[in-house]
């Protein structure tokens, strides 16, 4: 696994400013991505964070709109047509994509906008708007990220494991991207992540 310090300054000058604020968070599945952003909402209630759409049904306690929006095969699919999805990805035999409008509205608002999604969404948005600043966070070990994803208790057996064996492959990615945060303590990552994103720290 990665060297998080040594990591995380290979983003050197690189980061969203004033004029483009735009960044992505993305790692394998169960590595913490959602318990970060939440802490860095806390803190900075300005930061935008995208409301993706999916297929995925609903788990219990989310509810659509908040966490996601719930669609099926139809509706994404007329989203994808009409051109509505900035990136969108299968994952784990899910669709998953970020509505366009609401980014493009909150940038142009000037305000700070986070998306966090998968790596083939990460690559596609790496395509269409180089200049967003691009994080991944990695597990300490393997084995705590098994830990992780198993204990949350939101999916079956069989889903863990294709989200397994998908993180396998996520993980051999990681330095596509401008800098990688290795979430063994969620307040840590926290604080990095803030001063990546130009924010004071809490
Ligand atoms: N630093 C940490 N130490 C211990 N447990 C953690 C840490 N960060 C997150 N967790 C726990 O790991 C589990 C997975 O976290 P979370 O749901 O945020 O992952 P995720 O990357 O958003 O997953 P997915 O991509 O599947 O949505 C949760 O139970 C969370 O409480
Ligand atoms: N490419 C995209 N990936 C997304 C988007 N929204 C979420 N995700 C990623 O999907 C997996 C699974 O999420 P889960 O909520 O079912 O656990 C995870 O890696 C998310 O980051 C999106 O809009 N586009």
């Amino acid at each position: 696994m990665s060297n998080d310090s040594a990591s995380a300054s290979a983003a050197g000058g690189r980061g969203p400013g004033p004029a483009q604020r735009l960044a992505v968070l993305s790692g394998p599945s169960g590595v913490g991505k959602s318990t970060v952003v939440r802490e860095i909402r806390a803190r900075h209630p300005e930061v935008w964070l995208s409301v993706s759409v999916t297929t995925r049904p609903p788990r219990p306690g989310e509810t659509d709109g908040v966490e996601y929006r719930f669609t099926d095969d139809a509706g994404f699919d007329s989203m994808i047509a009409r051109g509505e999805l900035l990136e969108w990805a299968r994952f784990a035999g899910n669709r998953y994509g970020t509505p366009r409008a609401p980014v493009e509205e909150r940038l142009r608002s000037g305000q700070p906008v986070l998306l966090e999604i998968d790596l083939q969404g990460a690559r596609q948005v790496r395509e269409t708007m180089p200049e967003a600043l691009q994080v991944f966070l990695a597990p300490p070990s393997w084995d705590e990220l098994v830990r992780r994803l198993t204990g949350r208790g939101t999916e079956p057996p069989e889903v863990i494991q294709r989200r397994l064996d998908t993180a396998g492959v996520e993980l051999t990615a990681e330095k596509e991207f401008d800098a990688t945060l290795v979430n063994t303590s969620v307040d840590e990552v926290r604080e990095r992540l803030l001063a990546l994103l130009g924010l004071d720290g809490g």
